[in-house]
């Protein structure tokens, strides 16, 4: 039990040390996150697209999570260990229980994350008060892709900001401990971050968030196709996939990435 804690996580905001967030699906690369100083590894249902093939995170099962969260929990000693909550896995506080329940049991996760605002803020609560410790997710929600009608930026009108800002301070006050703001303006970004206690890890959301997240692959340049504006090829600029990251976690800390073509 000497993972990174929650604590220190807290005191890293506190001391305005930028914290490093990867998403991880597997050991080999779980060794090499530790290895290379990241603070956080994410198991995201991103891995429905990078490691399925999939069009979108919504097939993605708790099983699947549960596989590849046991496979990087045995890559590395040290880290703080997120793992998703699928697409309909927590539509109830009672689901919601049973499944967060299993990512940590069965998987090993020290905390869940779960896309949304107002509508889980019970879910949020009841998860809490059973000592599940609670990521939220606001701004893009990529499990909302149908609905959104494609993967675009969320909060540029006032009154979405403001809806992002409320829904966020709830979150806070429900229980949650981290926050994961995705694909808002910089501007959002900084209130958000500025506003909670609690750390703000932005993705796409501007460099005044507490710490940085990127699909581990968007890093390294294998996702084809186009990648999203706010990520950056790390291994073209260095040469091998741990000098990669370790720029990464050195552009995260120095404050240099995200830049101003890195942010909306
Ligand atoms: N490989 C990968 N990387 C990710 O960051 C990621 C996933 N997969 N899967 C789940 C979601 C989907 N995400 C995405 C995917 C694309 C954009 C994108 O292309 N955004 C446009 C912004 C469009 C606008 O201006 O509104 C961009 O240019 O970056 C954003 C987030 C983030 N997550
Ligand atoms: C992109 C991050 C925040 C995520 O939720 C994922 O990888 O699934
Ligand atoms: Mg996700």
């Amino acid at each position: 039990m000497s993972r990174i804690s929650l604590k220190h996580l807290r005191q890293m905001k506190v001391a305005q040390e930028k914290i490093a967030v990867l998403t991880a699906y597997d050991a080999s690369f779980s060794y090499a996150l530790e290895q290379a100083g990241v603070d956080i590894l994410l198991v995201g249902d991103s891995l429905g697209m990078v490691i399925q093939g999939q069009e979108s995170t919504v097939p993605v099962s708790v099983d699947d999570i549960i596989y590849h969260t046991a496979n990087v929990i045995r890559g590395s000693d040290k880290l703080f260990v997120i793992a998703d909550m699928p697409f309909m896995s927590y539509a109830n506080p009672d689901q919601a229980i049973k499944n967060a329940a299993r990512l940590m049991a069965e998987g090993g996760a020290q905390m869940v994350k779960l896309e949304g605002g107002a509508v889980i803020i019970e879910t949020v609560k009841q998860l809490t008060a059973r000592g599940i410790p609670v990521c939220g997710h606001l701004g893009l929600l990529p499990q909302s892709v149908h609905r959104l009608g494609g993967y675009i930026v969320q909060g540029r009108e006032t009154a979405a900001a403001e809806e992002l800002i409320a829904d966020a301070i709830s979150l806070q006050e429900a229980g949650a401990d981290m926050l994961v703001l995705e694909c808002v303006p910089a501007t959002l970004g900084a209130v958000v971050s500025k506003q909670l206690d609690i750390p703000v890890i932005g993705i796409g959301a501007g460099s005044d968030c507490d710490g940085q997240v990127l699909v581990v692959y968007d890093m390294l340049g294998l996702t084809p196709g186009k990648r999203p504006r706010f990520s950056h090829d790390f291994l073209a600029d260095t040469g091998s996939i741990q000098s990669a990251i370790a720029s990464y976690v050195k552009s995260v800390k120095s404050g240099a990435f995200p830049n101003a073509e890195q942010q909306f």
